[in-house]
């Protein structure tokens, strides 16, 4: 088994401002396929550097199979790492280009050699040793930068946006290549990204980060349907959002005075009265109650505005009717296609609604 890693209380400071790393604590198990996730400037980049040996934390401690890594440089720790723009040898062939590391460590040619070829099997390119890594297309060469890490044996991969230089047909297909990999290599992978899509596709937990700060960690499924904090609602997956003002819990459910009346939603953590907060609803989870020659209108009565047919599933845009402070901008919602969906061309009329199981409330603002 790989080994795991735990980061206690890790802080960077590069000046005076806000630390770009803020106090993090997490807990990444053996084996696992650990995604990073948060917008531009968050701290992903900086941390996976602290974990990686290039950069010192300011406080706080890193620790790869229980080991504390103080003081310990890149290329004595047991990771390697997968850098955006993958920095291959361009002159080099890819055998090379994946030997390099080993020549550094003085393993000879012909163990060199061998190594070489049973890591082209493990990425599935086998009999391109030879070729020029120019040769290559931009999916295979992603494939030789992950063979030249692996080939130092590490026991945690650290990947850094390694898919974002591809296009998204390719990136698609490599997300699951990755996985593949990972699972077969049974490597710790810890992976940065700022596409929520990617993360929730490849990740056996992911942490969101905001500011310098982890905000959730948890598994996929978990994070988009129990999200513990209003950005990471808003940042993982689409969803409807509906802001107020507390009034009141019962249970777990919180009650929510908004441009719409009072709404009930399930509230992971305790709110009180007054309390500023939204209730987060996915597009899969609204409900078509009413639209013209239906009913009149339903809960959050809306106009249609735009519609997306896919087959299985009708994607609406509509703009909720009303006026307020409190009134979202649209509404989206994903309706699934049983055959019999009204016409609901943009103009139309319609009302959305949706239980309090299908909504989360969270503190906003
Ligand atoms: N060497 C440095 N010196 C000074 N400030 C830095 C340095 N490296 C990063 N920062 C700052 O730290 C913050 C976090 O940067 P970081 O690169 O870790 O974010 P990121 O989430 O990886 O962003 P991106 O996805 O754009 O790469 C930013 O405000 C950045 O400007």
């Amino acid at each position: 088994m790989s080994h795991g890693v735990t980061l206690e209380h890790v802080t960077m400071r590069f000046g005076a401002g806000p630390a770009a790393v803020d106090d993090v604590d997490l807990t990444i198990a053996p084996g696992h396929f650990f995604s990073i996730l948060g917008p531009s400037g968050c701290g992903k980049t900086t941390l996976l550097r602290m974990i990686g040996g290039f950069l010192e934390p300011t406080s706080g401690r890193v620790l790869i199979g229980g080991r504390d890594m103080a003081g310990q440089r890149p290329e004595q720790r047991p990771t390697a790492m997968i850098f955006q723009n993958l920095a291959l040898f361009p002159l080099m062939t890819v055998a090379e280009n994946i030997g390099f590391g080993l020549e550094v460590r003085g393993i000879a040619a012909a163990e060199r050699r061998k190594r070489v070829e049973k890591l082209l099997d493990v990425i599935a390119l086998p009999g391109i040793a030879d070729k020029k890594v120019t040769d290559l297309s931009g999916g295979q060469r992603q494939r030789v930068a992950i063979a030249r890490a692996l080939a130092v044996e590490p026991q945690v991969l650290l990947l850094d946006e390694p898919l974002s230089a591809l296009d998204l047909k390719l990136r698609q297909h490599m997300r699951a290549e990755l996985r593949a990999l990972q699972q077969r290599t049974g490597v710790t992978f810890i992976y940065i990204t700022h596409d929520q899509g990617e993360a929730l596709a490849m990740s056996d937990e992911v942490a969101v980060m905001s500011a310098g700060r982890v905000q959730q960690v948890a598994a996929p499924a978990e994070l988009y349907d129990r999200p513990r904090t209003a950005f990471v609602a808003g940042f993982v997956g689409e969803a409807n959002r509906i802001p107020g003002r507390v009034t009141g819990m019962d249970g777990n459910e919180a009650v929510v005075d908004t441009a719409f009346g009072p709404m009930a939603g399930i509230a992971p953590a305790p709110l009180k009265a007054g309390q500023p907060a939204a209730l987060f609803v996915r597009p899969e989870r609204m409900r078509l109650t009413a639209a013209e020659g239906l009913s009149a209108i339903g809960a959050l009565p809306a106009v249609v505005t735009d519609q997306r047919f896919e087959g299985p599933f009708l994607h609406l845009v509509a703009r909720p009717e009303g006026h307020g402070p409190g009134l979202p901008a649209e509404f989206l919602a994903q309706l699934v296609n049983d055959g019999n969906l009204p016409p609901l061309a943009p103009g139309v009329r319609i009302g959305l609604a949706f239980g309090p199981q299908d909504a989360v409330v969270l503190a906003d603002g």
